[in-house]
């Protein structure tokens, strides 16, 4: 009789439209997909629907085909609810309620291009999005793969100080691809399973900010001499600019990036539930170098970054790697901060 009468606090609160707030583990999340209808986006949030955690997978974009692209995807058989929305005007209600804002909107490289020359194109629309996370969802994480990441997260970050609701543990950005790769070439290097590889992958997320931590591989990467291992080095560093090439003016990585981010997605979502020992490398606000964003290996929990896991000793070849990352770092830091504090 009372299990009828009296309502646990989670249902009512269903039942007015509010989040559910009680103590116990939350399985129900919203994810929002800013830049859906693009090479990443889409591809994303198709394997977004694919993740039982996600019961709210709402697509955002400016390009017309967006409602469509949630059309489609709400034919799959799986519980997370789609919905389509385009144009700044539908973007409020987009990103309301969102446990999780993974942001891929803004345009790609060509050939012959540096991931710094988006910034121009790119920086306004990562402010805009902050800006409107921060009115609507200040408690989202928020996921950024827009490049240049390494100056886009500061930019985010300051848009949320402005607005008062800044939380360094909620902004990540998103630097899963290069631990990806790693794994990737260090499996077949090694012939075995790339999913049982794990690698440390440091710094930022372009060129020689790139610094994959090779001493730290699990297992230990079969190269016998110093060259091969600083040619896998910069394999790696330049990963993207190989795709970009291979694509030929086609843009970058779209669909091991929508892998990639899906896995960062899936990971965070995993923390917020409330599981222990989840590990993801991700650039955050930092205090590990005279970098003041960095990215490492880093615990994520029930309000995001929960732990800094650091990056443990560096060899000195590794140490080389971090001295010439540093001032890049710190330029590509400075111009998203000056630009967000115009
Ligand atoms: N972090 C990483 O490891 C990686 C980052 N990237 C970056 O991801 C970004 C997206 O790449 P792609 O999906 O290949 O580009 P794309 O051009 O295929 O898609 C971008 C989408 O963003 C949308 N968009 C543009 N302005 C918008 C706005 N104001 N609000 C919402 N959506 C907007 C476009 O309409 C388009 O659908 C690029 O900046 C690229 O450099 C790409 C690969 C890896
Ligand atoms: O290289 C690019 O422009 C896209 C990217 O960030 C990557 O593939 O790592």
């Amino acid at each position: 009789m009372f299990s009828r009468a009296i309502k646990p606090v989670a249902s009512v609160a269903a039942q007015n439209g509010l989040k559910n707030f009680s103590t116990s583990s939350q399985k129900n999340f919203k994810v929002v997909v800013a830049g859906a209808a693009g090479g990443i986006g889409q591809p994303l949030a198709l394997l977004l629907k694919q993740n039982k955690l996600v019961t709210r997978l709402a697509l955002y974009d400016i390009a017309p085909v967006t409602p469509g692209v949630g059309v489609d995807l709400s034919h799959m058989d799986t519980p997370a609810k789609v919905t389509g929305h385009q144009g700044p005007d539908q973007l409020a209600d987009a990103i309301k309620g969102a446990d999780v804002v993974v942001i891929p909107a803004g345009v790609p490289r060509k050939p012959g291009m540096t991931r710094d020359d988006l910034f121009n194109t790119n920086a306004s629309i990562v402010r805009d999005l902050a800006a409107c996370v921060a009115k609507n969802s200040p408690k989202a994480i928020i996921a950024i793969i827009t490049n240049p990441v390494n100056s886009m997260v500061p930019i985010a970050s300051e848009v949320m100080k402005k607005a008062g609701v800044y939380d360094p543990n909620r902004i990540l950005g998103v630097t899963t691809l290069d631990v990806v790769r790693a794994a990737a070439f260090i499996g077949e290097i090694n012939g075995v399973d790339p999913q049982t590889v794990s690698i440390p992958v440091i710094g930022g997320h372009s060129g020689v900010t790139i610094i994959p931590l090779l001493s730290q591989s699990k297992p230990a990467v079969k190269l016998s001499d110093q060259g091969k291992i600083d040619a896998l080095t910069k394999r790696i560093q330049e990963a993207g600019t190989e795709v970009v090439k291979a694509k030929a003016g086609g843009g970058s990585a779209t669909l091991s990036m929508a892998y990639a981010g899906a896995r960062l997605t899936g990971s965070v979502l995993r923390g917020l539930k409330g599981e222990s020992n989840v590990v993801e490398c991700a650039y955050i606000k930092s205090d590990l170098t005279e970098a003041t964003y960095f990215a490492n290996p880093v615990v994520l929990g029930k309000n995001g970054v929960e732990k800094n896991l650091g990056f443990g000793s560096l060899n000195d070849y590794e140490k080389q790697l971090l001295k010439a990352a540093i001032p890049e770092l710190q330029k590509n830091i400075k111009t998203g901060e000056d630009f967000a504090k115009k």
